[in-house]
């Protein structure tokens, strides 16, 4: 395996920590599912902390410049540090068979393969080779307005991100929100909510809902809401690279 995507030593043994069904079934349900403390406060603290380290990243952006919202943030440069591959690694097998299946019910081709290797050379091969796993850092007054993280044709339907900060000590608002938009009617937002060190795995783009005449499709967005004080760190994981 590539060593860049090597899962660290105890990613895989955490994850296992999980029960899988349950996730399986509120994504199904709901398009995200909460995976409490995945990291610990000090390993939150570590990550938060190379935001500064310009070393580590391909670049920064200021969200502000390109309409994204307020605040900040920087996309990893291979090689991923440990954690952050360590998860990618391990958390994506567990996401492939649910991916497969929504897949299905969408009537969409595309299968994904059973380890992250295999779909990255996917990407790379049609030119998505840059590393997607980012960290995000907002201030007072920052947010994060609805999108999607597309980043070519090829597109891992599932994304995970990490609340780093802990909220009512570093910050107040910032909070997770989703929305929903199904066909012909109202979009719905749904507001998730993170304490530090846990994980919201999420729909990227669309998801599957069943209906009384079988399954449609329902697009889905995520954001961050106004920051009203403190600083807020997050650890963002896509799965597909980008162009
Ligand atoms: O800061 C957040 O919670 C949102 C991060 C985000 O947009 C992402 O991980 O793709
Ligand atoms: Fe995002």
């Amino acid at each position: 395996m590539n060593a860049q995507l090597r899962p660290g030593p105890d990613t895989g043994a955490r994850l296992q920590a999980y029960d899988w069904v349950r996730i399986g079934d509120e994504l199904d349900a709901h398009g995200c599912a909460m995976l409490e403390a995945l990291l610990s406060p000090p390993e939150c603290a570590k990550l938060a902390s190379m935001y500064a380290d310009d070393g580590r990243f391909r670049n920064r952006v200021l969200m502000a410049r390109h309409g994204f919202g307020r605040g900040e943030y920087r996309y990893f440069d291979y090689p991923l540090p440990e954690l952050v591959a360590g998860l990618r690694g391990a958390v994506y097998p567990r996401l492939a068979p649910i991916a497969n299946r929504w897949n299905t019910s969408m009537g969409l081709a595309v299968r994904y393969p059973a380890a992250h290797a295999e779909f990255i050379e996917r990407c790379h091969a049609a030119g998505q080779r840059r590393p997607t796993p980012l960290l995000l850092q907002y201030g007072t007054g920052d947010y994060n307005c609805l999108h999607q993280d597309l980043y070519g044709e090829h597109v891992f339907p599932l994304q995970l991100a990490i609340l780093l900060s802990e909220p009512g000590r570093d910050f107040s608002g910032g909070e997770f929100v989703l929305t929903e938009q199904r066909p012909r009617m109202q979009s719905r937002a749904d507001v998730v909510p993170l304490r530090q060190g846990d994980a919201v795995l999420f729909a990227v783009h669309q998801r599957p809902v069943q209906g009384t005449r079988g399954s449609y499709r329902v697009n889905m967005r995520h954001g961050v809401s106004r920051v009203r004080n403190g600083h807020r760190h997050t650890l963002g994981i896509i799965f597909h690279d980008a162009t």
